[in-house]
């Protein structure tokens, strides 16, 4: 047998390839090979347990005398008829009792069942004598498999026969090392197939982005705006619509630039094809790219299969990239090629293809000034600003508010299943002053809001807003205005509106003092509490 230093040498050198391998079967090898030089094993294998705990499986065989005796019957059940462990067969001993079974010669022995292995002798000319299997065992004490070693040379001139004694514990130990390192290399393995699977499950969620994108195409949902200065930038729009032009939409957040990409889509004649929008700022550049443009598998790691791009998809149709000023410098080269020659070229492609895709990009930020700072390409903007549309804030257009209100609270009521929300006109007169920063998402917002905090049929009152908007005072005396709510009302409901308004500020004035507010109003104090019903003006809680 070995000698101590030589012992010490094989353990350091097991370690490391223990330490270093991941793959479970060079890992085995390398177990098999150290467990034979330590022993002078001529052979050794081991046998790992399957998933369902049925049955061992020989996964790596060697023997230097006779390789063609390397391999096992292949399979050992681990259970007998009437479901009792097969304690008979050493290799389901050793695996079940955690214990090192270590035989001088095979055909000496009888207390278990080697027929198989004599079988195997007898068909392979071999002739097995000392046995020896210990168990894989992982550290809670979760049988993994065993390793056997076959014939054991004690001395140089090749005597068979037990393992020692003082070896027993190093081949135990060096086993429950093994165990460990295989029990670290299936989980490597399953991890690998894990991100594999989940690659593979990416890119079909990618996919289905791109079909929801697709199908998703246009809303019917309406235009909603009069003024003026509204109906000038639709005009313009509709008129883009006709012409084979890229478009640029220019406004603050929420003016409703994707609702005018989608108009000029319903305008033209690209109609019944897709309409496909994407936030160029949404995505880091590579996804981005692989979104917009496609890839061939392989081009990156976790593009396993072949993918169209958002270009592909909404050929024919309409493409609308929204913040197009955080769009990389190397994609908007890519899209001016698109708008140039009507071509892109897939991530990981060598071909260009052809393409027939509307561009209509928006923006809310200078491109003028990203151009002096080198991040938005000239000959770019030169393109996309052919004709250039831009849509005015609410602010410019107040008198759009109440009937913007109205669309979205019906439309609200629709999806709450009631049939509308009314509001008190000190709420009305609010939301018509306040000057929204965020647009025409914020008033909508402001209406979603509302609707979930009325109760029952409540009509929708100051406390129903947000503070910042019930706190603008409405100024004494309340001289009516080109810009209000009134301007789009009824006489009638606009003298109510106003009346309550009126009404409201003598109370403030009155500290909520109905006899003194009615005094000043110069009416009864029964027609007061009256009128206070009818408008749902109340103290502020
Ligand atoms: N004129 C309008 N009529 C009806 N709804 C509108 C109108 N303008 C905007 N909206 C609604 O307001 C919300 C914001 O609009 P949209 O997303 O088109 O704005 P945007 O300018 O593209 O915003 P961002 O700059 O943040 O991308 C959407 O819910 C949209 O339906």
């Amino acid at each position: 047998m070995q000698d101590p230093l030589a012992v010490a040498e094989e353990l350091i050198e097991l370690t490391t390839t223990l330490a270093t391998e991941r793959r479970l079967e060079a890992l085995l090898g390398a177990v098999v090979s150290s467990a034979r030089r330590l022993t002078r094993a001529e052979g050794g294998r081991v046998l790992v347990l399957d998933r369902t705990g049925r049955h061992l499986h020989g996964l790596i065989g060697q023997n230097e005398c006779a390789p063609e005796a390397a391999a096992f019957p292949d399979t050992v059940s681990v259970y007998s008829e009437g479901n009792a462990f097969n304690m008979r067969d050493a290799n389901v001993f050793s695996a079940v009792t955690g214990q090192i079974v270590n035989l001088a010669d095979l055909y000496d022995y009888t207390n278990f069942d080697v027929s198989a292995l004599y079988a195997h002798d007898a068909r392979t000319g071999y002739r097995t004598r000392s046995f020896v299997v210990a168990p894989l065992w992982n550290v809670e004490g979760v049988t993994l498999g065993v390793l056997q070693l076959i014939n054991i040379r004690l001395t140089p001139d090749g005597e068979i026969g037990a393992l020692p004694k003082a070896f027993e514990r190093i081949v135990a130990s060096f086993a429950a090392h093994a165990a460990v390192a295989m029990a670290n290399a299936r989980l490597f393995e399953e991890n690998r197939q894990l991100i594999r699977q989940l690659d593979r499950k990416n890119a079909d969620l990618a996919q289905e982005n791109t079909r929801l994108k697709v199908m998703a195409t246009v809303s019917d949902d309406q235009v909603v705006g009069e003024s003026p200065v509204f109906q000038a930038a639709l005009d313009l729009a509709r008129r883009a619509a006709s012409a084979p032009v890229a478009v640029l939409l220019l406004g603050e957040t929420g003016t409703g630039k994707e609702v005018f990409a989608q108009a000029i889509h319903r305008f033209g004649k690209r109609r019944g094809r897709p309409f496909i929008a994407q936030n160029c700022a949404a995505l880091p550049e590579t996804l981005l790219e692989s979104e917009l443009f496609g890839h061939r598998k392989g081009a990156f790691s976790g593009a396993v299969a072949d993918k169209k791009g958002l270009v592909h998809e909404a050929d024919g149709g309409t493409l609308f990239l929204d913040e197009i000023g955080d769009m990389p410098l190397a994609l908007q080269a890519k899209i001016l090629r698109l708008l140039e020659e009507g071509s892109v070229r897939r991530l990981g492609d060598t071909k260009l293809e052809k393409v027939d895709v509307r561009i209509v990009a928006a923006t809310n930020a200078d491109l003028p000034q990203k151009i002096a700072q080198g991040s938005f390409r000239e000959d770019l903007y030169y393109r996309l600003s052919v004709f250039p549309v831009q849509i005015p804030p609410l602010r410019q257009r107040p008198s759009d508010i109440p009937k913007l209100i109205d669309f979205f609270l019906t439309r609200i009521a629709k999806t709450h299943g009631r049939s509308s929300f009314a509001l008190t006109p000190r709420a009305l007169d609010a939301l018509c002053r306040w000057r929204y920063p965020g647009n025409v998402r914020e008033l909508k917002n402001i209406a979603e809001r509302a609707a979930l905090l009325v109760d029952g049929d409540e009509r929708i009152d100051l406390k129903h807003l947000p503070a910042n908007l019930s706190a603008t005072q409405a100024p004494d005396i309340v001289v009516p205005s080109s810009t209000t709510a009134a301007n789009h009302a009824s006489l009638r409901a606009a003298v109510r509106h106003y009346e309550a308004i009126v009404i409201e500020n003598r109370l403030r004035e009155t500290g909520w003092n109905q006899s003194r507010a009615a005094e000043l109003l110069q009416i009864s104090r029964r027609s007061l509490v009256e009128k206070l019903q009818r408008y749902a003006i109340r103290p502020p809680s």
